[in-house]
């Protein structure tokens, strides 16, 4: 029996740029979208489609026009496209990992506590979340001079590993993945492939961007192309 755990349905999204004299820019177009437990998803389309954007609008960064972003959340649906920030909030913290191309450094906090704290959010305690943190660093090869350190300083290949332990330490049953191996050298790509892959293994359900295509052929059960909306050229028409 298949278990879903994302249902996205009838998604639009349109941005208005205010600045550019209220330019309308129509990126989703009736997209949906469902992904089961143990299974990754791999969204592809031609630059501009709009993969980034669904993947946001999916975690909640954007408010979408129009359908409905179901995520399976303790035994029960949520609707991203409407829930209340606090909802939001709760869904990501024990169900919706995201993994970004980028790491928000936040200054102060070393590299170790900025990998546990998602564990703590989580329910471990911060003694144990910082054990399983170090381990996360070593698999990762972040040399453990470095785990006291705030990443700042870090080399670009060393601040997105971090990212990736931050953001895949909680055993959350959905995760994210925005390129998480852009800019890896090839043992390190290998690493967070076998992290993906114990992810599914695990029965969490992935959606992610893949550029590189030997690891989308890894780690992708299947291919989700995003179409092509119509572009408008001013609010005006959509309003017409
Ligand atoms: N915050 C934003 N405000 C206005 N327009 C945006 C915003 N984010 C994305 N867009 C536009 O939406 C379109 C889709 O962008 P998106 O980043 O989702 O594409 P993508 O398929 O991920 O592209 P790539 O493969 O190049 O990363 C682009 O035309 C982009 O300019």
């Amino acid at each position: 029996m298949t278990t879903l755990l994302i249902d996205a349905q009838n998604v639009s999204k349109t941005f208005v740029l205010h600045q550019q004299d209220g330019l309308a820019l129509p990126v989703l177009d009736d997209v949906s979208l469902q992904v089961a437990a143990g299974e990754c998803v791999a969204l592809v389309g031609p630059s501009g489609a709009g993969k980034s954007t669904f993947l946001k609008a999916l975690y909640a960064n954007y408010l979408v026009q129009a359908g409905t972003i179901g995520i399976f959340h303790r035994g029960a649906w949520v609707n991203m496209a409407t829930a209340l920030p606090h909802q939001i909030v709760e869904v990501r913290r024990h169900t919706l990992g995201y993994v970004s191309q980028f790491l928000r450094v936040i200054p102060r906090v070393s590299a170790l506590d900025i990998v546990a704290e998602p564990l703590v959010e989580w329910g471990e305690s911060q003694e144990a979340a910082r054990v399983v943190a170090g381990e996360w660093l070593a698999r990762l090869n972040i040399s453990e001079r470095l785990w006291s350190l705030p990443p700042a300083t870090f080399s670009g290949g060393e601040q997105q590993r971090v990212n990736i332990a931050r953001g895949m330490i909680a055993p959350r049953p959905i995760l994210l993945l925005d390129e998480p191996t852009a800019s890896l050298d090839a043992a390190n790509r290998a690493v967070v492939i076998a992290l993906m892959q114990e992810a599914k293994a695990r029965g969490a359900a992935l959606v992610g961007i893949f550029h590189d295509e030997a690891t989308r052929d890894t780690i992708a059960d299947r291919l989700f192309t995003v179409p092509l909306a119509r572009r408008l050229d001013t609010a005006k028409e959509l309003t017409a």
